[in-house]
């Protein structure tokens, strides 16, 4: 008998934390309310092509590495992903490209884009007004994500690195606003709170969407109205 009511006590304490778990993982993945019910406003920016110059950091470290080579100009630049288009203009391009971004000093070397570091800091600043960098590391793990942390630091400052959201599904992340480059950002979570600002590149901006989207065609282009439309 002691025995059983131990073990109930176990149980319970087990099904308490398992609920306890649920509740805290549920409050992570769909906190748009609980975002807006703090009365902040939550901003997701995104890294490479909205902070950080990937596109102009692979085109002038392609065109150093393989002289000989054909390459793609930033006005011809087509579609997400770099080595696709390269793979198309010749098939042994796509592994060329690839290792660009999967040498050492990549990410580290990335000029930050117009406006983007007084941007972010002047955002960050704002009263009521929460700023993470949200940015998908590479799988090729040996450098990137520990550059992408040099980076925010050089660029940003130590205190910064506090900000710092690392992973490879954004869908998961709570917010108000994703400012991404990237046209269509899915993943495990199929309703993201956050509304997605597409943040225009050389590879989107021909692109005709065909779902509603907001753009923010620069760091000189109205940020601030963008944030003040989510304003309650
Ligand atoms: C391969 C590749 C990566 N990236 C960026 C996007 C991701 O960073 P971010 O989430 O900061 O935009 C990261 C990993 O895919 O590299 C491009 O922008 N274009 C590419 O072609
Ligand atoms: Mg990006």
């Amino acid at each position: 008998m002691i025995l059983i009511n131990r073990f109930s006590h176990v149980q319970k304490v087990e099904n308490a934390f398992t609920s306890t778990k649920v509740r805290w993982f549920s409050a992570i993945t769909n906190g748009a309310s609980d975002t807006r019910q703090s009365g902040r406003l939550r901003v997701l920016v995104d890294m490479d092509g909205v902070l950080a110059d990937f596109e102009g950091g692979f085109l002038k470290k392609f065109r150093a590495k393989f002289p000989n080579d054909p390459y793609i100009s930033l006005e011809d630049r087509r579609g997400f992903w770099v080595s696709t288009q390269y793979g198309h203009l010749r098939s042994d391009l796509c592994e060329k490209a690839i290792s660009i971004w999967e040498s050492q000093n990549f990410f580290m070397e990335l000029d930050p884009l117009p406006g983007a570091v007084e941007a972010v800091q002047q955002m960050s600043r704002f009263q009521n007004t929460d700023v993470f960098i949200c940015t998908s590391p590479i799988k090729m793990y040996k450098h990137c994500p520990y550059e992408k942390y040099a980076w925010v630091d050089k660029h940003l400052g130590s205190e910064f690195l506090e900000q710092i959201i690392l992973t490879r599904d954004k869908t998961v992340v709570s917010a108000d606003l994703l400012i991404d480059d990237r046209p269509d950002i899915t993943g495990a979570e199929s309703h993201p709170t956050w509304e997605h600002i597409l943040f225009s590149a050389c590879h989107n901006k021909h692109q005709q969407l065909n779902h509603p989207i907001r753009r923010l065609h620069s760091w000189s282009d109205n940020w601030r109205a963008l944030l003040d439309s989510k304003q309650q």
